[in-house]
């Protein structure tokens, strides 16, 4: 099994998406390890983005990125194959609105090649992936409500890392929400590995240095045993 690494996507959500494609080539060529496209149906969140029509416009103009979809959706199961198509890597998607039907999900996501990440609100315990582990690549645990960049990071999230940490030790977990320079220490001393940075990578003027100061925190964590 592949050691732990510190990746960093930001989320394109705060960007201008008029500029979608200059604004996520800028974010690669400042050290970027993939990008992170919040996908919002205003049916599971209370806001609308973009679908696979404009994933895929991106992924034609971007040959090589990581791709990862973040489906804030109601029925994710809708948007597999669409996104598999699009040319999307990763597929994370939140179990809530198919809590009856997640192991099928993540075979089906599997199936059509993308890698699987498992999305928890904050509201939702992490114990409830416990059953799922062996069917993902990824936990994300979200630090804000889902919805809106720009919010306010949520400390009492931590517990959920340390314990995926705890249990999972070369879990790939991620961390969504609030998250830049003035919190990402708790966030790599929990155990996240896999950061998604908006408004702090966004709007910082020096882009790269954000980008390399987030990913040098997270991999000195996995360094020095800093992670729990
Ligand atoms: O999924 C979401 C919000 O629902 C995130 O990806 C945010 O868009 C990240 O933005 P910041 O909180 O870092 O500004
Ligand atoms: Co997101």
């Amino acid at each position: 099994m592949a050691p732990l690494s510190a990746r960093i996507g930001p989320s394109i959500l705060n960007a201008d998406l008029s500029q979608l494609h200059e604004e996520s080539e800028k974010l690669l060529a400042n050290g970027a390890d993939y990008l992170h496209l919040d996908v919002m149906d205003g049916t599971f969140v209370p806001n609308l983005t973009f679908g696979h029509p404009v994933v895929k416009c991106l992924r034609n103009k971007i040959k090589d990125a990581f791709f990862e979809t973040h489906m804030m959706v109601q029925h994710p199961q809708q948007w597999i194959e669409p996104m598999a198509d699009a040319g999307v890597q990763q597929y994370t998607f939140h179990i809530e609105p198919v809590l009856d039907s997640v192991a099928d999900v993540c075979r089906k996501v599997r199936e059509s090649g993308m890698k699987v990440g498992l999305a928890l609100k904050p509201g939702t315990a992490v114990e409830a992936v416990q059953q799922y582990i062996d069917s993902a690549d990824m936990v994300l645990v979200m630090t804000v409500e889902p919805g809106f960049g720009g919010q306010k990071f949520m400390a009492d999230m931590m517990p959920k890392v340390q314990w995926l940490r705890e249990h999972y030790p070369a879990l790939d977990i991620e961390v969504d929400g609030g998250v830049g320079p003035a919190t990402i220490e708790q966030c790599s001393k929990a155990g996240a590995n896999m950061i998604v940075a908006g408004t702090a990578i966004i709007r910082a003027d020096d882009q790269a240095a954000v980008i390399r100061d987030l990913r040098s925190a997270v991999q000195s964590a996995i360094n020095h045993g800093g992670q729990c």
